[in-house]
């Protein structure tokens, strides 16, 4: 059985008005290229622009009897340019012709062929010619998905919301310090927006036609980590099949964000540090230098200053990342801007989950003030997601937002005065504030560490 061809993407119009040639031109292209046009008149080369894709036109260059300058061939190949700038015209020119037909290279012609062709020739022409067609089409789309990717990326941070003053302030201090390239280190709680504050600060900066490129800390291995921040050779270790960029080397010229950074182990923190100082690094695998020029990011909520102490965390690298240090206040510290953030939630929520007749009243409001939420506006904002999805009548209350973790402020059980039940709940409570850390929820609780932990095993409490 005869195999199918292998057909080419790129649509060809081919423009001359020797019936003859075109015919001849068309069957054999078509063997090669899924479409191919023809048209005799040129003056109706718009209509083919109009209806279909072309990414490349052969067009002669003389369309009148006993006229050989080629003229009409230049005022049709401008035509053309004009429509579509990106098109690729390839001349078709008597032998004889070269002359013009270099005048034509100069006047944004690609190339030309000469007519009678050789097949193979010919061929090889519209190939090469195809090739920078699907390359330049290709360099076209990841302009328009960059372009939507930062349309997209303004759009989530013009939601970058709060009249908070703590939040003000910050916010503020982060407008200052967006145009420099200071390093930034973002601490605050988890869900205080601190991803959300670094898109903000990158947006703003005047590398924002470049991408910021983050990297998860406490989501990846030690190796994989390495080589998702360095990159790495061919071969470099077993499963290195191909060589690979590494994040860093992608955020070349633009920004570098490193979240999670307190989950870094020493090792890598040595490495990242050679890297700031020297500003050049090196694939796993391979010994070249690669200059690299990035502005960087951290984000943790790890107590940094404490793990310094601890020799956990190098303080110099500590002293490298934060130029300027920026704490994202917590919800707790903000309630003033619920109503705020529910009402910019809300909206987007009833659009989506086409609730549009859901309201809440300033009372029920008042109430989500005074519950506690330890995850923060990450919390907060999936817990109005909830509320919109499961509401059955138009009027939410304050209960639908509820989910375990938030429970009222003043909160011990309110139908129970039993001292067990009390205590209980207080340690829940503590232990959610703090999100499971230890020390600090003995510390508010004002007992110290071995009590909350034999209270925590004795109530079997997670
Ligand atoms: N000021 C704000 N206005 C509106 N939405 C916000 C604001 N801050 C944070 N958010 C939203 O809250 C959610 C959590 O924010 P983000 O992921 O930036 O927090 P985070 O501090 O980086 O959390 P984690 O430490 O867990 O990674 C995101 O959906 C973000 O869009």
């Amino acid at each position: 059985m005869e195999s199918l061809p292998n057909y080419q993407d790129g649509n060809i119009l081919i423009v001359d008005d020797d019936a003859g040639i075109l015919t001849s031109a068309q069957l054999f292209l078509k063997q090669y290229f899924k479409k191919v046009y023809v048209e005799l008149n040129p003056e109706k080369i718009k209509n083919h622009f109009n209806k279909n894709q072309i990414d490349i036109v052969l067009l002669d260059m003389n369309f009148q009897k006993g006229k050989n300058n080629g003229e009409d061939g230049f005022k049709y190949l401008k035509t053309i340019l004009e429509i579509q700038p990106n098109v690729l015209v390839i001349f078709m020119t008597a032998y004889g012709d070269i002359d013009m037909a270099v005048q034509a290279l100069k006047g944004g012609a690609i190339d030309f062929v000469t007519k009678p062709w050789k097949n193979e020739k010919f061929l090889t022409t519209i190939e090469t010619a195809n090739k920078l067609a699907q390359s330049r089409r290709q360099i076209e789309d990841l302009k328009n998905s960059r372009q939507y990717l930062s349309e997209q990326e303004a759009k989530e941070t013009e939601g970058f919301i709060g009249q908070a003053p703590l939040f003000l302030q910050v916010k503020h201090t982060m407008e200052k310090v967006s145009i420099t390239d200071a390093s930034v280190l973002l601490l605050g709680q988890n869900g205080t927006g601190k991803g959300l504050a670094a898109k903000f600060i990158h947006q703003n900066s005047l590398r924002n036609e470049r991408p910021m490129i983050t990297i998860d800390m406490g989501a990846l291995s030690e190796s994989i980590m390495e080589s998702e921040l360095f990159g790495h050779e061919k071969g470099s270790f077993t499963d290195a099949s191909q060589q690979k960029k590494g994040r860093l080397e992608l955020a070349h010229k633009g920004t570098l964000f490193l979240d999670e950074i307190g989950n870094l182990s020493l090792s890598a923190q040595a490495k990242l540090l050679s890297v700031l100082q020297n500003q050049k690094f090196s694939r796993l695998g391979s010994n070249v230098e690669i200059d690299i020029d990035v502005r960087l990011i951290c984000a943790t909520n790890m107590p940094l200053y404490e793990m310094v102490e601890q020799g956990t965390f190098r303080q110099d690298l500590l002293y490298r990342i934060n130029t300027v240090e920026l704490v994202m206040p917590s919800l707790n510290d903000r309630l003033i801007d619920i109503p705020i953030l529910l009402d910019y939630f809300l909206s987007a929520f009833k659009a989506r989950y086409k609730k549009r007749a859901l309201n809440i009243s300033p009372d029920e409001v008042a109430k989500l003030q005074r519950m506690n939420w330890p995850g923060n506006i990450r919390e907060f904002q999936h817990a109005t997601e909830r509320a919109v999805i499961l509401a059955d009548q138009d009027n939410l209350r304050a209960s639908d937002f509820q989910n375990i973790r938030a429970a009222e402020k003043s909160s011990p059980p309110s139908d129970s005065l039993n001292l067990k039940d009390m205590e209980i709940a207080f340690i829940e409570k503590a232990m959610k504030i703090h999100l499971g850390n230890i020390t600090h929820a003995a510390k508010e609780l004002g007992i110290d560490r071995l009590a909350l932990h034999r209270r925590l095993e004795k109530y079997g409490i997670q």
